[in-house]
C-alpha cells in the first residue's frame, strides 16, 4: 500500500485565496487594511528566509508589511520597546517575533509584551486559553495549519486515536488541545515516553513534531493511519555538492509512506500551511479589533 500524499502547498495556495478575498471584503466594506508586522533578531539563515517568505506573501494578499530586522546584539529592553510601539500602533493588527530569538532575549518575556489582541502566533497566555475553552481568536499557526490539512482529509476526526509526538508550546502541546476539540482521544508523547514505538501505533492520526530527523519509523506507523509529519530538519546532502543541504521531517518518509494511508511531505507539507495561517490569523485579529466577527472559512 502506498500512502496518499497530503498536498500541503496547494492547500495553502487555496486558504491564501480565502484570505486575500477577506482582505479585499474588510477594504472594500469597512476601509480597513490587515497589517502584520514581522519582527527579527539576528542573522539567523533559515529565520531569515521564513521571515521574508511572511512579508511577501502579506504583501500579495493586499494587507500591509511592516518588517523590522534588528541586529542580533540589540538589547531586550530594546525589543521589547519596539513591541510596545507596535501594540499602539493602529495600522498594525498582527505582531510576530521570529523565534528563536538570540540567547540573551527571554521569549517569555517577549510574549508576554505582545497584546494578545495582535497575538496572530497565538503564543501569549490568554490566547492560548482562549483555544482551550473555545473562544474566537487567533490559533497557533503550525498546529492550526495540521488540523486543517486532516480535516480536509479525513473529514470528521471525531473518535479517532491521535498520538502527537513532541511537546513544544509550540506545536506539540496547542496540537494536542485542538485534536481534542476535534474530540479525538489524545496522546502526548515525548522523549521519556515509555515504548513509544507501540505507542504510536495505535493511533489512526500520528503527528510528528519533536525535532528528530527520521526518528518515526515505518513500522511504528499503524496500516492506513494518518502521518503529519512537523519536522523541518535541514541535513547536509553531499549528494548535491560541496556543503549542500536538503530537508527531512521528523518521519522516515521513505519506510512511513508504504504503511501509512496518507502523509504530508517535507518539504512542500505542513510548513507552507505554516505561513498561510499566520495571514489567516492576521484577517482574524484586524476583524476583532475592529468589533466584526471573524471569518468562519479561516479557522478551526
Ligand atoms: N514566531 C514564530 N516563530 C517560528 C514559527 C512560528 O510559527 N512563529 N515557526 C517556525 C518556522 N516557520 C515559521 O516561522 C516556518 C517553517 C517552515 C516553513 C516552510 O514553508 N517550510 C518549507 C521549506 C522551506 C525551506 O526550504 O526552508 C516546507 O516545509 O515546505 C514556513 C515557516 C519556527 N519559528
Amino acid at each position: 500500500m502506498t500512502a496518499t500524499i497530503i498536498d500541503g502547498k496547494a492547500f495553502a495556495e487555496k486558504l491564501r485565496g480565502r484570505v486575500a478575498s477577506h482582505v479585499e471584503r474588510l477594504k472594500a466594506e469597512h476601509g480597513i487594511v490587515p497589517g502584520l508586522a514581522v519582527v527579527i533578531v539576528g542573522e539567523d539563515p533559515a529565520s531569515q528566509v521564513y521571515v521574508s517568505s511572511k512579508a511577501k506573501q502579506t504583501v500579495e494578499l493586499g494587507m500591509a508589511s511592516f518588517k523590522h530586522e534588528l541586529p542580533a546584539d540589540t538589547p531586550e529592553a530594546d525589543l521589547l520597546a519596539l513591541v510596545h510601539k507596535l501594540n499602539n500602533d493602529p495600522q498594525v493588527h498582527g505582531i510576530l517575533v521570529q523565534m528563536p530569538v538570540p540567547d540573551h532575549i527571554d521569549p517569555n518575556k517577549v510574549i508576554d509584551a505582545i497584546s494578545p489582541d495582535k497575538d496572530v502566533d497565538c503564543f501569549t497566555p490568554a490566547n492560548v486559553g482562549k483555544v482551550q475553552i473555545g473562544l474566537p481568536g487567533p490559533v497557533s499557526c503550525t498546529p492550526l495549519g495540521c488540523l486543517l490539512l486532516l480535516r480536509e482529509h479525513l473529514g470528521s476526526l471525531e473518535g479517532l486515536n491521535a498520538v502527537v509526538i513532541g511537546r513544544s508550546n509550540l506545536v506539540g502541546k496547542p496540537m494536542a488541545q485542538l485534536l481534542l476539540r476535534e474530540n479525538c482521544t489524545v496522546t502526548i508523547a515525548h522523549s521519556r515516553t515509555r515504548d513509544l514505538a507501540e505507542v504510536a501505533r495505535r493511533a489512526d492520526i500520528v503527528v510528528a513534531a519533536v525535532g528528530r530527523p527520521l526518528m518515526v519509523k515505518g513500522d511504528w506507523i499503524k496500516p492506513g493511519a494518518t502521518v503529519i509529519d512537523v519536522g523541518i530538519n535541514r541535513v547536509p546532502a553531499p549528494e548535491k555538492g560541496e556543503g549542500k543541504t536538503r530537508l527531512i521531517g521528523d518521519v522516515d518518509f521513505a519506510a512511513a509512506v508504504e504503511v501509512a494511508g496518507a502523509i504530508t511531505p517535507v518539504p512542500g507539507g505542513v510548513g507552507p500551511m505554516t505561513i498561510a495561517c499566520l495571514l489567516a490569523n492576521t484577517v482574524t485579529t484586524a476583524s476583532l479589533i475592529n468589533g466584526l466577527e471573524p471569518p468562519k472559512d479561516l479557522t478551526v
